[in-house]
């Protein structure tokens, strides 16, 4: 006899692929609801995503939800964001509200109504013990999940992690209801940057504020549009007039509003710290080796943590990287298992 499937929650955005893990989950027999977080402040996106959650909900047949967690989402997201870009950093967004929102009050509601899973369209797999890399090397998002909190792992579905996002697609244009999912624009990176983050930024603070380039040795060599249009390691953007050879951030200074630049070897550290360590590792010891990824797009490196007091940790690559940039997250995997991270200092 079949044990009966335990009520999932699924984590609706109006997109495709949270439409298509609903689609995946009913399938394999769960008995799924649905809900749509209002988050961003953006009321126009909200409605018209609430109206694409609507038209799935109806068309698989399952309850839905509308869950306002605006107030929690400006206090912790959307607020840190422009602060960690005015101490001349450079945050991470979707990993503080995949903590405390999507994987954090979105699960104590699944809990209020009786669902013992969660489900998101995340591209990653998950065993129950461990979050592991999704399948599709284009679409993994398993970085973004560093920081969840361990304990709430065993109660996590992630149907996508196995699939392409290319066959995701071609199974909604499939089902002539949901197929105009399958062509609506990609949602950006960060749900409330429509073009670009310093649009966002330029609403509550003066960030075009001319200011120095420094080379290495403190020599002014040039100019800048104002410190938070940088991030570590970028390239363009400010105007070293006598430079022959390419130069990239190294430092940014926000209180003398200063970029200080260097050529890539001058960039590159093998040696760096992380804050806020959060492990899935039941017993890491004082020490242990990993590959670390500092950046969404960057491939994994291999390295040495050293746990430190209070949450740090050190990290010793291999080999020297490039553009580690405070502000962002260093995830840990053993090949493709998530083992935790931590905030680069
Ligand atoms: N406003 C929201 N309310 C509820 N769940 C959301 C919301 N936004 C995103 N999610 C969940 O988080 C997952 C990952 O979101 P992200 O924005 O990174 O992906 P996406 O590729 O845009 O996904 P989708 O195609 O489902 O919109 C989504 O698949 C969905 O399960």
């Amino acid at each position: 006899m079949n044990v009966p499937r335990k009520k999932v929650l699924v984590a609706m955005s109006g997109g495709v692929d949270s439409s298509m893990t609903t689609k995946l989950l009913l399938e394999q027999g769960y008995p799924v609801e649905g809900c749509y977080m209002k988050l961003h402040g953006n009321e126009q996106m909200h409605e018209q995503n609430i109206a694409r959650v609507e038209r799935v909900a109806r068309y698989f047949n399952i309850p839905w939800h509308v869950l306002d967690r605006q107030d929690l989402f400006h206090q912790s997201v959307y607020q840190p964001f422009i602060d960690i870009y005015s101490q001349g950093q450079t945050p991470n967004p979707c990993t503080f509200c995949n903590r405390l929102i999507k994987f954090g009050t979105l699960f104590e509601f699944a809990r209020e109504l009786d669902c013992h899973h969660l489900a998101t369209g995340h591209y990653v797999k998950c065993d129950g013990q461990y979050i592991y890399q999704g399948d599709d090397p284009g679409k993994d998002q398993s970085y973004f999940l560093f920081n969840i909190e361990p304990r709430i792992i065993p109660h996590l579905l992630f149907p996508l992690g196995s699939w392409r996002k290319s066959d995701v697609k071609a199974m909604a244009a499939d089902i002539p209801l949901l197929a105009s999912l399958a062509t609506q624009k990609e949602s950006s990176e960060i749900c409330f940057v429509e073009d670009s983050y310093i649009d966002v930024l330029r609403e509550h603070l003066q960030v075009d504020q001319p200011g120095k380039v420094l080379d290495t040795s403190g020599n002014v060599v040039g100019s800048h549009r104002g410190y938070m249009h940088y991030t570590v390691g970028q390239r363009k953007g400010f105007d070293v007039p006598l430079s022959h050879t390419a130069l990239y951030v190294k430092q940014i200074l926000p209180k003398t509003n200063e970029l200080v630049v260097g050529t890539r070897e001058e960039i590159n550290l093998q040696r760096f710290a992380v804050r806020d360590l959060n492990l899935f590792l039941p017993d890491p010891g004082q020490e242990f080796t990993c590959e670390v990824k500092v950046r969404y797009r960057n491939p994994k490196a291999p390295a040495r943590v050293l746990l430190g007091a209070g949450g740090s940790a050190t990290i010793e690559l291999e080999r020297p990287e490039y553009a580690i940039a405070p502000g962002q997250a260093a995830a840990f995997y053993e090949g493709t298992r998530l083992l935790g991270g931590g905030y680069i200092v």
